[in-house]
């Protein structure tokens, strides 16, 4: 059975690059029929805020990536810490000492040295009272004993991956404070929770390969791991849900179609072409993450508009009645309406600023050299309420009256009865104009 999982820490709102982590996730898991896990990384009590926790959901919600399973950390510190005692019992952790300022010293030197900065494990030298007395002054840590050996996995995305655990500090898993960190948490959670399949960016290489071996000491057997290439701005700015950029929030409420994110998403940074998908299981089943390589990925926002337009004009009318509704179109023009303006709008919102136009008028624009003409078609306009072939009836009648033909007939009516230069066809604008040009 397959079980994905996502694993957002709540200090902030996700944004496109986390949405990497949880499509393919989730991706994942549907496409086995498995179970897809939302699991809010919340040990760290200064920067996660319930707030955060709920966004994200609404966020998952609003794409329409469901979960099967919620699970918070902060719910199993209890596992944490037995996990801790039976890495302890195993002779697999130890307590260090240093401070910040310590190790940064310690990394300096061995940099300038021309060697990694890797932790000397100094503090496994320590004795019995020696432990006491640095405990009792300045408190202690706790590191993960790493097997010096090569650690490999056939990644998922990356292909074969080995490190040399020699080139990796041991790792800190419980702080001086007592806070478990992510290493542990995620390790002990994705054993228990018999995760199979962990997609996460590539971030995270390092402690996938730390991970390893620290699962292979509980007893665990490691999932599969896949490492996306990290996404960055367009101009390769780095993402982060601290600074807000790029948020899934904001392009909810810039009016931005889910299934637009999504289906950029499932293609973006792959040898796949993007392709508009209409639904998730269409989505679910285009979807093969072999095909997407280690190159890091720039992303555009804009590259969302057309694909969002392209989402809202294939929406069949029965799916929008209820918001053309709202804005107040009478049923009996509403399908009409629908078919006007629905390849002529970059969000649903803006159908509200069609409706406007044809209910109450537009401000016409009237270039100098078009005043007379305008003066003369305004005359041969035919008698509000317009019918269907209105504007057949009144271009044809200006047509014969003053010989223009073409973009010099029909670009001054649009601009005079629109506003503007571009549109829906005059044919379906004309019958809905609600009151005479
Ligand atoms: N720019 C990015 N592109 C692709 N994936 C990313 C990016 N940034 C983070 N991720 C992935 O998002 C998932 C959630 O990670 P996490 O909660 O640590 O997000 P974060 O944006 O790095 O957070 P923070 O800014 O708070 O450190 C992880 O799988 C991580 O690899």
């Amino acid at each position: 059975m397959t079980v994905t999982r996502f694993a957002p820490s709540p200090t902030g709102y996700l944004h496109i690059g986390n949405l990497r982590s949880a499509l393919f996730n989730w991706l994942i898991a549907r496409k086995a029929g498995g179970t897809f896990i939302l699991r809010l990384d919340d040990t760290d009590p200064e920067r996660s805020k319930p707030e955060y926790a709920d966004a994200i959901q609404r966020d998952l919600e609003w794409l329409g990536l469901t979960w099967d399973r919620m699970e918070r950390q902060s719910d199993r510190l209890d596992r944490y810490r037995a996990a801790a005692d039976d890495l302890r019992a195993k002779g697999r952790f130890y307590e260090a000492f240093e401070t910040p300022t310590e190790l940064d010293l310690k990394r300096k030197k061995q940099l300038n040295m021309g060697r990694p900065p890797v932790y000397d494990r100094a503090a496994l030298d320590l004795d019995e009272a020696a432990k006491d007395r640095l405990r009792a002054e300045r408190g202690g840590h706790w590191r993960f004993l790493l097997e010096r050996e090569r650690i490999e996995w056939d990644d998922g995305i990356l292909g074969p991956v080995s490190i040399d655990a020699g080139s990796v500090s041991d790792p800190v898993l419980i702080r001086g404070d007592g806070q478990v960190l992510y290493t542990l948490a995620s390790v002990v959670d994705d054993t228990e929770m018999g995760v199979t399949h962990v997609v996460r960016g590539s971030d995270h290489v390092t402690n996938t390969a730390t991970q390893i071996q620290i699962i292979e000491a509980l007893g665990g057997t490691p999932p599969a791991f896949a490492h996306h290439s990290l996404l960055t701005g367009p101009q390769g700015e780095g993402l982060s849900k601290r600074l807000g950029s790029l948020s899934l929030r904001d392009f909810r409420e810039a009016g931005i179609e889910p299934m637009a994110i999504l289906s950029l998403m499932a293609r973006l940074g792959s040898s796949d072409p993007v392709e508009l998908r209409t639904t998730l299981d269409e989505l679910v089943a285009g979807f093969d993450i072999s095909r997407f390589g280690a190159a890091p990925t720039k992303f555009d926002a804009d590259d969302l508009k057309p694909l969002s337009a392209r989402v809202i004009a294939a929406e069949p009318f029965e799916a929008v009645a209820p918001q053309i509704a709202t804005i107040g179109v009478p049923d009996a023009i509403a399908p009409q309406f629908w078919e006007a303006v629905r390849e002529n709008i970059a969000t649903r919102d803006a159908m509200a600023d069609w409706w406007a136009l044809f209910r109450d008028g537009a401000q016409p624009v009237v270039a100098d050299e078009d005043r007379a003409f305008i003066e003369q078609a305004r005359g041969l306009l035919p008698p509000h309420p317009y019918g269907p072939d209105a504007w057949a009836e009144w271009s044809g009648a200006v047509k014969d009256a003053t010989g223009r033909k073409g973009r010099a007939l029909f670009r001054p009516l649009r601009l005079y009865a629109t506003g503007a230069e571009t549109g829906p066809d005059m044919s379906l604008v004309m019958p809905l104009l609600q009151k005479p040009l």
